[in-house]
């Protein structure tokens, strides 16, 4: 299958061609930015604990690397491919350039379903899919990070592998590592907090204010929509939903995000919880609030569901949880959308913090961390709503014309296309 026919491929290249012709692009940076630069793809097999032998398919993308060295993610999820992988890596590429960051877009993978694997099964999943990928990996060279069904430990195993394979440690090949071992205070966070801010600046713009009068539904309680649904509902909003891969829990007067985090955090699904209403994962992406967050996974407003989305601010927290048509279907009815590459690029801004520190052995204070985050995600969303204005268009296109500006004078300065 071509990549141009895999949905969320098909997606961000389309996208991408929109926002390249609402600020006339020259055609032959779009036609460079059409492909991946470099995409590996490995066996992962693995001994189980019962002793059998079970193989895993892996890959990494380097979508570009113009700024600097890959950047982006390694997902362990049972949706994982090659074209997702490319699709993310697209969208790894134009958010640090959106975001000013000297990296390039990269994206990796393992198609698995981490709940099903021990402890140890995992570890040496990891660590094999760390020797398989080694050779296009490096702080210089592409620099991964924890993204759906990974986390700070994984990070340290793949870490430990690499370094075993140097023969000396290189904190630096990957980030959202734990801090004991050179990762940076506020990575952990930083994505859902990153989320909320722009929520914030959303309603500054839209003259809406963050009270116990907010209504907020966040599908997805992980790694984003924990610290997003901590932060916001720190400042007074109401949490009214959020979800799990099991479904949804409700409570119109707003959750005890403290207590659901307590419940999920002990490994227990949702859906078991008890004293809240159940509701679905559909159904919550319907509600009635003010502020919708996706947080989990990609594709799930389509044009078949996006009529139904009621909220007035959209902040995707995942990557494309909104279709191209589901983002025309919402921006016609006149709801503001917080582009992916904008919205969740609070956690590679920490990453690449955690990179600066970890390269100088000189290490940040939390205050330091949070405001540096805030103030680049300020200038950014300043940028793209202003580029909105400037090509009278939506967000999301504004959101990749800004991105796309820093990139062609990068690739015009660097020589490939006259400058
Ligand atoms: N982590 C990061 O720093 C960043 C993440 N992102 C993006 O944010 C999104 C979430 O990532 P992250 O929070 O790290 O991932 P996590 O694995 O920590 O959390 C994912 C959440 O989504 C739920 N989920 C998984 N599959 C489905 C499904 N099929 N339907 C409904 N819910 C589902 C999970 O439920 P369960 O726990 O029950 O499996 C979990 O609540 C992804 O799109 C990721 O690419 C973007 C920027 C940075
Ligand atoms: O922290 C990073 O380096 C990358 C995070 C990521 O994968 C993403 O922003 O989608």
């Amino acid at each position: 299958m071509s990549l141009f026919d895999a949905p969320l491929f098909k997606d961000a290249y389309e996208q991408l061609t929109q926002a390249a012709d609402v600020m006339g692009l020259d055609r032959n940076i779009l036609e460079r930015l059409k492909y991946p630069k470099r995409a590996l793809q490995v066996a992962v097999p693995i001994r189980l604990d019962d002793g059998s032998v079970r193989t895993f398919q892996g890959y990494r993308v380097q979508h570009n690397m113009t700024l600097g060295p890959g950047k982006g993610g390694i997902r362990f999820h049972p949706g994982v491919d090659l074209s997702e992988t490319a699709a993310l890596a697209m969208l790894m590429t134009f958010k640090c350039a959106l975001v000013g960051l000297p990296l390039g877009g990269a994206k990796g993978g393992i198609e698995v379903d981490p709940n099903e694997l021990s402890r140890q099964e995992l570890q040496s999943l990891t660590r094999r899919y760390a020797t398989e990928i080694n050779m296009i990996i490096g702080p210089n060279v592409d620099v991964p990070a924890p993204d759906i069904g990974t986390d700070g430990q994984t990070m340290a195993w793949f870490m430990d592998t690499y370094s075993q394979i140097k023969g000396y440690t290189v904190p630096g090949v990957v980030t959202g590592k734990p801090i004991t071992i050179g990762g940076s205070l506020g990575r952990a966070e930083s994505t859902g907090k990153g989320v909320a801010y722009c929520v914030n600046f959303a309603c500054q713009k839209l003259g809406m204010t963050i009270d116990k009068n907010t209504t907020i539904a966040i599908h997805g309680f992980g790694k984003v929509g924990v610290p997003a649904a901590q932060d916001l509902s720190a400042q007074g909003a109401r949490i009214v939903a959020i979800s799990d891969v099991s479904g949804a829990v409700y409570n119109k007067d707003g959750l005890d995000i403290e207590k659901c985090y307590e419940w999920t955090r002990q490994g227990k699904y949702l859906k078991d919880m008890e004293g809240v209403e159940l509701i679905s994962n559909a159904q919550l992406l319907e509600l009635d609030v003010d502020v919708l967050i996706p947080a989990a996974i990609d594709g799930v407003v389509t044009k078949e569901n996006a009529g139904n989305v009621k909220a007035k601010i959209v902040a995707e927290g995942a990557n494309g949880p909104l279709t191209r048509e589901a983002i025309d279907i919402i921006t016609k009815r006149g709801g503001f959308i917080i582009p992916d590459i904008l919205c969740n690029a609070g956690g590679v801004i920490v990453s690449y913090f955690e990179w600066v520190q970890g390269l100088q052995n000189f290490f940040w204070d939390l205050d330091q961390i949070n405001g540096k985050l805030h103030d680049i995600l300020k200038d950014s969303f300043d940028n793209v709503f202003d580029t909105a204005t400037k090509y009278n268009t939506d967000m999301k296109k504004a959101a990749f014309i800004a991105a796309l500006a820093r990139l062609e004078r990068a690739m015009r300065l660097r020589g490939l296309f006259p400058a």
